[in-house]
């Protein structure tokens, strides 16, 4: 795995930002595997401000999230949905008709998650997928435990997940129990795979996913089989790992 270290939240943005405008000006008609969370943020302003100053185009892009909660509609704002158009979508010139999420509120969620997994494939894969990491390990919505050989498919968030994301609902109530997500086979078979990370909340969980054993009770330990893995982490998230 390739690791650069930022050295802060901002430069973890801007050198993943870079990456992604190099992908999209190299190929303008790339597949990028987005993700949710506060650790995307700063990189989706760099994506927004290069679309603005470098005239980076996006018009040509498709992309597909990597999960969203069950039950919330499109219009709520704690789903996935809201936050992508909220904080990048609507602010680049993408077609809307190339914007991909699962669709947390289908009648019927398996045959959702069917169709997202053939969408992804009907795409030609990823190019590059942007990942964050839980404190427990996860990727996506991908929870301890979960088989490495799972693809896009209906999960029972961890109580310690829920409570994470607790700070964005007005209540703990509020969190959804269940989300889709892209499966761990779903995400390594992206082509190439950027994970970032920040702070020093989340040096513990980097340390075990560089230095830790792969295995399906720390999800994000499979990155270690994966090619083309470059983890962008700040100072504060590296601390924990040996040089
Ligand atoms: N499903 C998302 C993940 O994709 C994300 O990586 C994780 C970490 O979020 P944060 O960046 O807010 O720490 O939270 C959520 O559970």
């Amino acid at each position: 795995m390739n690791i650069i270290q930022a050295k802060d939240y901002k430069e973890m943005g801007q050198i993943a930002a870079k990456k992604i405008m190099e992908q999209v000006n190299a190929k303008p008609e790339s597949v990028l595997g987005l993700a949710t969370g506060s650790t995307p943020e700063g990189l989706y302003e760099e994506i927004i401000q290069a679309h603005k100053d470098d005239n980076v185009s996006f018009k040509d892009v498709t992309t597909f999230n990597l999960d969203e909660y069950v039950g919330l509609d499109k219009d709520n704002h704690q789903s996935y949905y809201y936050y992508m158009h909220h904080l990048l979508f609507n602010h680049i010139d993408i077609n809307g008709g190339q914007v991909n999420l699962p669709n947390g509120d289908a009648l019927d969620l398996q045959e959702e998650c069917n169709r997202y997994e053939k969408a992804i494939k009907q795409a030609d894969g990823i190019d590059i997928q942007i990942l964050g990491i839980g404190l427990n390990g996860h990727i996506g919505f991908n929870e301890p435990g979960t088989p490495f050989s799972m693809q896009t498919h209906i999960v029972d968030l961890d109580e310690s997940t829920r409570q994470a994301n607790a700070r964005f609902f007005d209540s703990i109530d509020d969190v959804p129990l269940q989300a889709i997500t892209m499966g761990i086979d779903t995400i390594m078979q992206s082509k190439q795979i950027i994970l970032i990370v920040s702070g020093l909340q989340k040096a513990e969980a980097l340390k075990q996913l560089v230095n830790g054993p792969v295995t399906e009770d720390f999800p994000a330990s499979i990155l270690q089989k994966h090619a083309n893995v470059t983890i962008i982490a700040d100072q504060d998230a590296l601390s924990k790992l040996s040089q």
